[in-house]
């Protein structure tokens, strides 16, 4: 039996790894968890996820385990960072072994597939009302962090000590600052509209459209998701901070974001599922975008950027059309 950890994390993909790294390196003893055991068994011989983050080295204090039970009942606290359509699958998996005293946070960006509820939704239908729940947001690329390269988050939780002691483990005063807040609602939307802005953004630089294009909708996608935000509960200026704008930066504007690589493939004329299968890593503001729009239209939010983007995806639309269609709106006071 393994002994107990400080956290245990699931889902061995670039995120869920590197946040581990980060919480090892901390000193804390960190179990991370994957769901296929041949992959538990190379992460641990070599010490390292070599598929996503080569040049990351595991500190001694982070282990790889195989066994669900055992990563569950080895720790309080469970980081859950897996693709948002298999967080639903992967709750009702753990539920049977969690403790008394469990406390589950997550880093996955995304809203329920089957349902576009937000995923604490989701962990309160599946684990009931009684746990402690954290999300984790903000402008995070995994190879960045498991460097050990300045990064910064945002953490909400339900719960005002987990929030603390959580933030306590994940903190590190050289290199990953921790910034707590008490919007759960507007750290899950932030997380998962910037992904349907940054697809957008990519089309756009795909097209061959500038920095001018590229800086407008940001700032107009920033608008979106203020709107979506409001009219869901959030408050306005979560949106201003780390999940917010800070997020929507840096997945608009760097090429290691992987929905705005799979815009620039759309706008470069390829087709989906060569975009997908080139990237081969999850690309959630496809899904998201779905989500998105039922959201939208559930809450009669105006959200024209992600309007286009499903548009894109889902309806065969083309995307200098869509360009077209958010240009030749009515003009309006900003
Ligand atoms: N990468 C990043 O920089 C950041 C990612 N995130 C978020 O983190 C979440 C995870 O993304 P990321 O780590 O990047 O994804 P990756 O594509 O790097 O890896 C996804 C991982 O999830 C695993 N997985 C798939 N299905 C299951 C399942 N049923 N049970 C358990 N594990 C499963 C995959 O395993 P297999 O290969 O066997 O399918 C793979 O290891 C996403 O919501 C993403 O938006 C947030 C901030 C930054
Ligand atoms: O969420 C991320 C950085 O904060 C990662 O973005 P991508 O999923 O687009 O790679």
């Amino acid at each position: 039996m393994t002994q107990d950890a400080a956290i245990s994390v699931l889902g061995a993909g670039s995120y869920g790894t590197a946040l581990a790294i980060a919480l090892a390196r901390n000193g804390h003893r960190t179990l991370l968890w994957s769901h296929r055991p041949e992959q538990v068994a190379t992460l641990a011989a070599e010490r390292c996820n070599k598929v996503f983050l080569p040049d990351a080295v595991f500190p001694d204090s982070l282990i790889p385990e195989a066994s669900l039970e055992r990563v569950v009942k080895a720790s309080r606290d469970l980081l859950l960072v897996v693709p948002s359509h298999v967080f639903a699958d992967v709750l009702k998996q753990l539920k049977p072994f969690l403790r008394k005293d469990s406390r589950l946070a997550w880093a996955t960006k995304g809203l329920d597939p089957a349902s576009g509820q937000l995923l604490q939704q989701v962990a309160r239908e599946i684990l009931g009302e009684r746990i402690p729940l954290a999300v984790l947001s903000g402008p995070t690329f995994a190879k960045e962090l498991a460097m050990g390269l300045p990064t910064a988050i945002s953490l909400a939780s339900t719960d005002a000590k987990f929030a603390k002691e959580l933030a306590d483990l994940l903190h590190c005063g050289r290199s990953f600052r921790v910034y707590l807040n008490d919007d759960m609602v507007g750290l899950q939307l932030g997380g998962a509209v910037k992904n349907v802005i940054a697809i957008g953004a990519g089309l756009a630089d795909g097209l061959g459209f500038g920095a001018n294009a590229r800086t407008a909708l940001i700032t107009r996608g920033l608008v979106e998701l203020q709107r979506l935000g409001v009219a869901l509960g959030a408050e306005q200026e979560t949106f201003m901070g780390m999940a917010g704008l800070g997020d929507l930066v840096l997945t608009c504007t760097d090429n290691q974001s992987r929905n705005r690589r799979f815009g620039l493939a759309l706008g470069q004329g390829k087709s989906v599922d060569t975009a997908m299968a080139e990237i081969g890593q999850v690309v959630e503001g496809y899904r998201n975008a779905a989500e998105v729009h039922q959201l939208a239209g559930r809450h009669r939010v105006e959200m024209p950027i992600c309007e286009q983007v499903y548009q894109v995806l889902y309806e065969g639309k083309n995307a200098k059309e869509a360009a077209l269609a958010l240009l030749s709106r009515d003009r309006k006071a900003e």
